[in-house]
């Protein structure tokens, strides 16, 4: 794609709602402009005024369409001018920081709600540090090249304002420095494909980077215990030496055209004295501020090519973060449209219907042609051999990854219509418990928000957690650590547990719930589930015998197939009991 191309891509992607804003910018610099031309402009009468009359204070000078003016009018008219350009300047540089600031806050809370109601199955398949690095550093980037882009246009309506004024001087003269400028810019442009093409690779090692860096700090535990940490630094280290050669190139390229620039400039200017006062023999006056144009623009010239430098190196940035919209805004969650349907509340039974699923990559089906019926208010024991499918059923269940083939019913209605609606019916447990760095009372909220303490320590209760709660010393105000790092394994699975309960779920999913526990814990909870039956259902993904043992239906499932349901410790064969 051409340089312009994205560049105007990339204009509309971020300043694209906000056409007022750029406009009153737009005004402004113009203003800004006319005004310091006209006090560039005034230089000719003044220096004509001081040229012929040497030391005396009270002369003046006839101006067209202005007529006699003394000197001491034509200082306070200059002063004026700078005045209000200084006032105008500042109310531009505000404006422009807050049209910037607010098209970036923007840019983030899109991609950021695009990701959160994304679905599951994209961010499964994904680097969570990619994500971070596009919310994070991209979106930094994307900030940079806004300002430099408004930095670009502010340059075109200088260099145009600039251009006319000293046309009116002489036009050979403008001319002449244009082309000097526009030469020099056009000449640089392998320096800038260069530059675009160095920044798609300080793009990926800085995702790189942030990859190592958050990999490392997640998996510390294990870093640690396996000695890993120098392949991690070793990592690290390679990607900084990548990344310190790239910035060095860069650098090496701009200041490479920075060079250029001042040599061009400098060159033209030396031309330029010397066509002018010897061969076009132009009048001190206009001499001098031709010169006061030039060295005006010719630094212009070289602020576009800086400006364009810096928004190439940054554009990756917002070539990934429009990538990852175009990706996730296409695969939302599903929320009913205008045709709202109702999900019904899980009265009867959750129906998986002919369903399959094959993950991204994979050759083979995990789910084949899968027929199973959960009644409602009983609790279903799933079992079967590692990688047999039972979390893929989990995540289907709860509308996190769609089947390929066939459709999940709730009472009847494809829970597909509205995955997030039927959601607010869930609470889900998984294998590995996710706790924020927090106190344990907000941990319980965030299966529901406004629960009182008297309802965290009921749900603490019958989660079999009251008791170790209680003993800390901060109670509920205690903060559990990174990823809950304070508590033991089993500790963390109760506050889960909790969590869980307080949401009130009419389906409950737990995904090896007990895993982590002690015996005794074990049969606590084991308890606390069989005393929810009848009143929830609970879909329970089991390992442990116990809790086989209290589930009203047990199913086995064995390479993506049910091999056996039990009811009630009776064996009935699959046929026997799939799904009508
Ligand atoms: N996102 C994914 N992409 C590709 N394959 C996947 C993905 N998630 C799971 N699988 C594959 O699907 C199969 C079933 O995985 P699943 O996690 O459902 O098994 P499981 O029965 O829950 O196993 P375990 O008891 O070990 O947790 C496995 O072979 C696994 O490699």
């Amino acid at each position: 794609m051409s340089q312009f191309r994205q560049i105007s891509d990339f204009a509309r992607f971020s300043l694209g709602g906000y056409g007022r804003q750029a406009s009153v910018i737009l005004l402004l610099i113009l203003i800004g402009s006319i005004l310091e031309s006209c006090s560039l402009l005034a230089m000719i009468p003044l220096l004509k005024l001081i040229g012929t009359n040497h030391g005396a204070a009270q002369s003046s000078i006839q101006l067209p369409w202005i007529g006699s003016i003394s000197l001491g009018w034509l200082l306070t008219a200059m002063l004026c001018l700078m005045v209000f350009q200084a006032l105008v300047s500042r109310r531009r540089l505000l404006l422009m920081t807050r049209t910037m600031q607010q098209a970036v806050d923007d840019i983030r809370m899109h991609l950021f709600t695009a990701i959160g109601y994304g679905r599951w199955s994209l961010v499964a398949n994904m680097r969570g540090s990619d994500l971070n690095h596009a919310l994070s550093n991209d979106v930094d980037r994307i900030q940079v090249a806004v300002f430099s882009l408004m930095s670009f246009g502010q340059n075109i309506i200088w260099l145009t304002l600039y251009g006319l004024l000293s046309t009116l001087i002489s036009w050979q003269m403008t001319l002449f420095a244009m082309t000097v400028g526009a030469a020099t810019l056009f000449g640089l442009y392998p320096v800038r494909r260069k530059i675009a093409r160095h920044a798609q690779s300080m793009s990926n090692s800085l995702q790189e980077r942030q990859y190592v860096a958050f990999e490392f700090i997640t998996g510390m535990k294990i870093a640690k215990a396996f000695n890993s940490e120098p392949y991690y630094l070793q990592r690290l280290d390679r990607l900084l030496e990548t990344l310190r050669v790239g910035t060095v190139e860069f650098a090496r390229l701009t200041s490479n055209s920075t060079a250029l620039f001042q040599l061009a400039s400098g060159a033209a200017a030396a031309l330029f004295v010397y066509v002018a006062y010897a061969v076009i023999a132009l009048p001190l006056p206009q001499l001098m501020t031709m010169l006061l144009l030039f060295m005006r623009l010719a630094p212009r010239f070289n602020a576009l090519q800086s400006t364009l430098q810096q928004l190439l190196l940054c554009l990756p940035g917002y070539e990934n973060v429009a990538r990852l919209l175009r990706i996730f805004t296409a695969e939302q969650n599903r929320t009913a449209g205008p045709e709202r349907v109702q999900m019904p509340l899980l009265t009867r039974h959750v129906r998986f219907d002919r369903v399959s699923i094959t993950h991204q990559g994979a050759d083979t089906p995990t789910i084949a042609n899968l027929d199973l019926e959960l009644p409602a208010g009983k609790i279903i024991a799933l079992i079967g051999p590692s990688g047999a499918g039972k979390s893929t059923i989990a995540d289907m269940l709860m509308g996190l990854l769609d089947p390929s083939e066939g459709q999940i019913l709730v009472d009847g209605v494809n829970l597909a219509q509205d995955d997030r609606q039927w959601r607010s019916q869930i609470a889900y447990m998984p294998q590995d418990v996710f706790l924020l760095h927090d106190s344990i009372a907000t941990n319980l909220r965030i299966g529901k928000a406004d629960a009182s303490d008297e309802e965290l320590w009921n749900a603490l209760d019958a989660a079999n957690a009251r008791q170790f709660v209680g003993a800390l010393p901060q109670g509920l105000d205690t903060v559990v650590g990174d990823r809950g790092s304070r508590l033991s394994g089993g500790e963390r699975q109760r506050i889960a547990l909790a969590r869980a309960l307080l949401r009130h779920p009419r389906l409950l999913i737990l995904d090896e719930a007990t895993s982590a526990l002690d015996m005794d814990a074990q049969t606590k909870i084991e308890t606390a589930i069989a005393g929810l039956r009848g009143h929830i259902t609970i879909l329970a993904i089991a390992h442990t015998a116990s809790l086989v043992a209290l589930a009203d239906i047990i199913v086995h499932l064995d390479r993506g197939r049910v091999v056996q349901v039990r009811t009630n410790n009776a064996v009935k064969d699959e046929d026997a009991v799939a799904a009508e």
